[in-house]
């Protein structure tokens, strides 16, 4: 039913103009005084009787009662143009009158009755809105569930505080309001969908926030969407424990994170931190580290030759679980080497047995990184010598003194004794002297004695013995593959330089051995293309924030970064978080079922079966494949460009399998006169030009329009990451693809 239908229109206007009324003398209100607040109240309202029966002054005591947080006051003023997106009739089986809810951004209560004029989505009575049907129902909040009738389920569509169409969902209509949003055309950013979250949606969104998540997610799915509405669920419900500051977000590029920024204040995530792993670590071990420019990815795609299979493979390894097998005993190892030699002594007396002291390095301590220990034993050390001091000083003394006591009572010469007996008393105050000294230093000298290197150091040494380092693979590795490792580790530290798959591992040694300062851990992780990440990455991560509290979502249909990175989640989920929740998105959201099918029958290419991806029922035409003829080819996406964009789309992108065929892309749009911009890894997304992206860097993103191409370079079929590439471009586009090429099968169309 469009607005001006609908009954009850008129009647949710007035609802609106009162709720917009109410949070601007809220707002006003919170800006000036509390004396203000029956003023405004009365300017805005005139004299209703609510007002009057509201018992005022007993309620403006009320502590708390204008508390109102500096973000929780800017959520109210950016829901001002569009407080509330939906209306539930609630009734409760316990027959008091039905509940009346709006939903919206933010919650907002009515002060004089503490009835709720709007209810967050994240409240769990949200449930209501996202997963339940008309009639009965039931849901859960904090551990308790109620059960009632839905008598009404409503769309409000606001823009700009006015109100355009009200909707009401029965049981048959399909929900239009989905298909309008997906229709739209994208701005090259990442929008929240508080309105149209889908029920396989909010589940996710809300699953047990005390417990790690992996989601493995069909291109489309929502994946990014979902992790990021979950963080804003979680600082909801965890408002009054968790600063969002505590909470990072783990994206594979700046780009990528240009790309979500959009979203993040509107979700009120904005305050959570953002990195990508390379920054990350860096962060967390405080030194930047130099990374090799060599793009094994590339190398992977122009050429199979032998070294680059061996590089590969040891790329593989450092990320593998083997290898953290390798680390463990290496650790172990280092470990070993801080056992002491001696018992501790103050000058001649023991003071702690080595054994005492192992057993604390080994056991007590067991909850902090190697380094710390280290810290606690000298404190440890010094508050035993510290327990003694009395005892060896009075030592001292007792010997001395019985020597000068004895001379007293001697019948000898006077001035011998007398002599002796200077003697002593100076012997006792040097050796006093001396065992204080050693009182103060013996601790320090003690663990000064120990060794001190940095994780950098101690990880270029695991590969400076090839024996050593097969011995701690425990048969994982052969004594070849071990000096594999070696050369190639060695010739990259040479050259003062580590890969990404060196961070991983230098991550977990630094968090076994030095630990991450407090300020640089996160309690909730988000990592987005999770995919892409090696076990030891994950891992590291884990062991580095000290917490499994993650989020992982990824798709491995899209795992192009597999020689590195994952190529399935089990390992993951049993070894790293094995309390994690584990759910699949089969259904896309993107892109038109059109496109979806033609994407699809990439999936059957790969050596692993994932389900087949459902897209929401939206269609649009078919793709499309044009020749490119060498000249042609750019006169012609102009011209397509144009025409495209009078039919309302806006964004564009044209997406090459590599950079290099990005490179000539770019040359010749621009020779034919497009306004165009090649995308790199830091750069940021421009709103008003067509965009040139090698698809390993479009993952995640999405445009109106994508021109895939292949111009020098085709993609092959027996090559497993050549269709991973196709399938991450056949998947971004949200309306229409076109295959700009030589023939079709170097797009795999058959
Ligand atoms: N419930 C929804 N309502 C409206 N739009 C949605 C919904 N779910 C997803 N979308 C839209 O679908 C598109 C894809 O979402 P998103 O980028 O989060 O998916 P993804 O799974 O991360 O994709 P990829 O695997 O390609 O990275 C976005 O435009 C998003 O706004």
């Amino acid at each position: 039913m469009t607005a001006e239908h609908h009954p009850e229109f008129e009647q949710e206007i007035q609802r609106l103009e009162f709720t917009k009324k109410y949070m601007d003398v809220v707002i006003k209100t919170s800006e000036t005084s509390k004396d203000q607040f029956r003023k405004n109240i009365q300017e805005a309202f005139g004299d209703a009787d609510w007002l009057e029966s509201g018992g005022y002054s007993e309620l403006l005591t009320n502590a708390g009662f204008f508390e109102m947080s500096r973000s929780e006051l800017e959520s109210l003023r950016k829901a001002r143009h569009k407080p509330y997106f939906a209306r539930v009739d609630f009734e409760r089986k316990n027959g008091e009158d039905p509940e009346i809810l709006y939903f919206g951004k933010t919650s907002l209560y009515q002060r004089e009755s503490q009835e709720q004029i709007i209810v967050d989505w994240r409240s769990p009575i949200a449930n209501l809105y996202y997963e339940g049907r008309l009639g009965e129902v039931e849901y859960a909040a904090e551990g308790e569930s109620f059960s009632g009738t839905i008598t009404l389920k409503r769309q409000l569509m606001i823009e700009n505080g006015s109100l355009k169409e009200v909707r009401d969902i029965d049981l048959t209509t399909t929900d239009e309001l989905l298909q309008e949003s997906l229709s739209k055309s994208s701005s090259n950013r990442l929008a929240e969908i508080v309105s149209t979250i889908q029920e396989e949606q909010n589940r996710i969104i809300r699953a047990d926030l005390s417990k790690p998540i992996i989601v493995q997610g069909a291109a489309g799915s929502g994946k990014t969407t979902i992790a990021l509405h979950r963080i804003s669920y979680f600082i909801y419900r965890y408002k009054e424990l968790f600063d969002p500051r505590d909470l990072m977000i783990l994206a594979p590029s700046r780009l990528f994170i240009d790309y979500i920024s959009e979203a993040l204040p509107e979700l009120g995530v904005e305050k959570a931190k953002q990195f990508t792993f390379a920054e990350y670590v860096q962060h967390a071990v405080g030194k930047p580290i130099k990374l090799s420019d060599d793009d094994k990815l590339v190398r992977i795609l122009e050429n199979q030759d032998e070294s680059t299979r061996d590089d590969i493979w040891v790329s593989g390894f450092k990320g593998s679980s083997k290898f953290k097998t390798i680390l463990d005993q290496y650790v172990k190892d280092i470990y070993k080497r801080f056992y002491p030699k001696e018992d501790f002594y103050v000058d001649k007396y023991r003071v702690y047995s080595k054994k005492k002291f192992i057993m604390l390095l080994q056991e007590e301590y067991w909850y902090l990184p190697l380094y710390s220990r280290v810290e606690k034993l000298r404190n440890v050390l010094q508050n035993h010598v510290k327990a003694n001091k009395r005892h060896m000083l009075g030592k001292v003394a007792e010997y001395y003194d019985a020597k000068i006591d004895k001379a007293l009572y001697k019948d000898i010469d006077p001035a011998i004794r007398k002599e002796y007996v200077t003697k002593c008393l100076d012997k006792k105050a040097e050796r006093t002297d001396q065992v204080k000294k050693a009182i103060r230093n013996a601790a320090k000298d003690y663990i000064k004695n120990l060794e001190r290197k940095n994780a950098f150091d101690y990880y270029q040494e695991l590969f400076d013995d090839t024996e050593r380092l097969a011995d701690y693979g425990n048969g994982a590795i052969t004594e070849e593959e071990a000096a594999l490792i070696c050369d190639y580790s060695n010739r990259l530290f040479n050259s003062k330089k580590y890969e990404l798959e060196d961070m991983g591992p230098l991550l977990y040694l630094f968090a076994l051995l030095f630990g991450v300062d407090k300020e640089k851990k996160a309690k909730n992780i988000v990592i987005d293309e999770a995919q892409d990440y090696s076990f030891m990455q994950l891992l590291a991560l884990k062991t580095a924030m000290d917490t499994d509290m993650f989020t992982l979502v990824g798709d491995l249909a899209q795992g192009i970064h597999s020689y590195r990175g994952l190529e399935s989640w089990e390992e993951v989920h049993q070894k790293v978080f094995p309390r994690a929740t584990y759910s699949e998105l089969q259904k896309s959201y993107r892109t038109t079922v059109e496109i979806m099918n033609e994407a699809n029958k990439l999936l059957k290419l790969l050596p692993f079966t994932l389900p087949h991806v459902e897209p929401v029922v939206r269609h649009g035409e078919k793709p499309q494949f044009i020749e490119a003829s060498k000249n042609k080819w750019a006169k012609e996406i102009k011209t397509l460009t144009a025409r495209l964009e009078n039919e309302g789309f806006q964004t564009f992108a044209v997406i090459g399998k590599t950079m290099a065929d990005c490179k000539k892309a770019d040359e010749q749009l621009r020779t034919a006169g497009l306004s165009v911009t090649l995308l790199k890894e830091q750069a940021s997304i421009p709103k008003d030009s067509i965009v040139i992206v090698p698809s390993y860097l479009a993952k995640g993103l999405e445009f109106d329009v994508v021109f895939a191409i292949s111009l020098e370079e085709v993609y092959e079929q027996e090559r497993e990451l050549d269709v991973k590439l196709l399938y991450v471009t056949m998947t971004r586009p949200l309306h229409r693809l076109y295959f700009f090429g030589r023939k079709k099968e170097d797009f795999l169309i058959i």
